[in-house]
């Protein structure tokens, strides 16, 4: 059974997850491996199995994320992959088994100190803001639930981070763009200062114009916050440019989990996987998306 580091007691958890790693540090914990012993994942999932009232979803799933890894789901459409993400989230209540942020497991209520490490973000950037809230009542608003000073620093930092230029903070849902729009969800998610993201889908409700824009934004900050992704999506070229690693899931249970460069080799083991691979969509011109730097 895997060790846990000496004085990762569960109170002291969050102050300790939040505190920013080295590159150098973190690029050894992810060389280590998500399995590796002595690391705590940023995200492991054990067992997990979801229900909505009587009808199960998902059945003992069970995923490692390491801090810095972005870690994908992907499969056929109602598979459970959502469910999972809004399990962790903790928008669907009834599930057994375990989820556990670096190291500290959550309960199935509302649970403030996991929500200040791990936020979400949705699909569709039109229903997850509030039509009648600015953007700078949505960024505050999430300031004030976790208690967080200089709001109107944090508010332009964060605006910047997402490439929105400060005339936006006070303007309304429908005076954005939808890649407008879907930079302010992500500011939302950002501005508690979480170290992970889970991230629904977060370009398929976008035109094809953008979302290259958006994918490019969700790579850099991972890349300058250290941030820990875990990403539902239809879209095997996102999944190539945004992940290292995959888990395949159909009827509520993951077939495979494979590093993405069997993905992108065209090597997954599975034949539903395969088949999957065979029938992805391409709705994102890999030309537009920034390579490695
Ligand atoms: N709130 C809910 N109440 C009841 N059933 C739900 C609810 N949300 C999802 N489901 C059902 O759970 C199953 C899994 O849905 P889920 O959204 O997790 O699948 P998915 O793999 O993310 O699908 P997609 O790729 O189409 O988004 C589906 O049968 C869906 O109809």
């Amino acid at each position: 059974m895997p060790r846990r580091r000496a004085g990762r007691g569960e109170a002291s958890l969050y102050p300790r997850a939040a505190r920013r790693r080295s590159p150098a540090r973190r690029d050894a914990r992810r060389a280590a491996g998500a399995g590796a012993p002595f690391v705590t994942p940023a995200l492991r999932l054990k067992n997990l199995s979801v229900s909505y009232g009587a009808t199960p979803v998902t059945h003992g799933v069970d995923i490692k994320v390491a801090e810095g890894e972005s870690f994908a789901l992907v499969g056929e459409s109602g598979s459970g992959k959502s469910t999972i993400l809004k399990a962790v989230a903790g928008l669907a209540p009834h599930w057994t088994g375990a989820i556990e942020a670096f190291g500290t497991p959550r309960g199935h209520g509302i649970d403030p100190g996991f929500a200040r490490v791990c936020q979400m973000v949705f699909q569709d950037p039109y229903g997850s803001l509030h039509p009648r809230k600015t953007v700078d009542a949505a960024l505050g608003e999430v300031l004030a639930i976790h208690r967080l000073g200089d709001r109107d620093g944090r508010i332009a930092r964060t605006l910047e981070a997402v490439g929105l230029e400060p005339g936006f903070r006070f303007r309304f849902p429908h005076q954005l763009s939808g890649g407008q729009r879907q930079r302010v969800a992500i500011a939302r998610a950002l501005i508690p200062e979480p170290k992970l993201l889970l991230l629904d889908e977060p370009t398929s409700a976008l035109d094809v114009s953008v979302q290259a824009g958006v994918l490019n934004l969700l790579k850099r900050l991972r890349r300058e916050r250290g941030l820990t992704y875990l990403l539902v999506t239809h879209n095997l070229p996102v999944v190539s440019f945004l992940c290292d690693r995959l888990a395949v899931m159909r009827h509520g249970r993951i077939v495979e989990t494979a590093d993405v460069s069997l993905l992108r080799q065209g090597a997954l083991r599975e034949p539903y996987s395969r088949e999957l691979l065979r029938s992805g969509e391409r709705t994102v011109e890999r030309q537009e998306l920034e390579a490695d730097p």
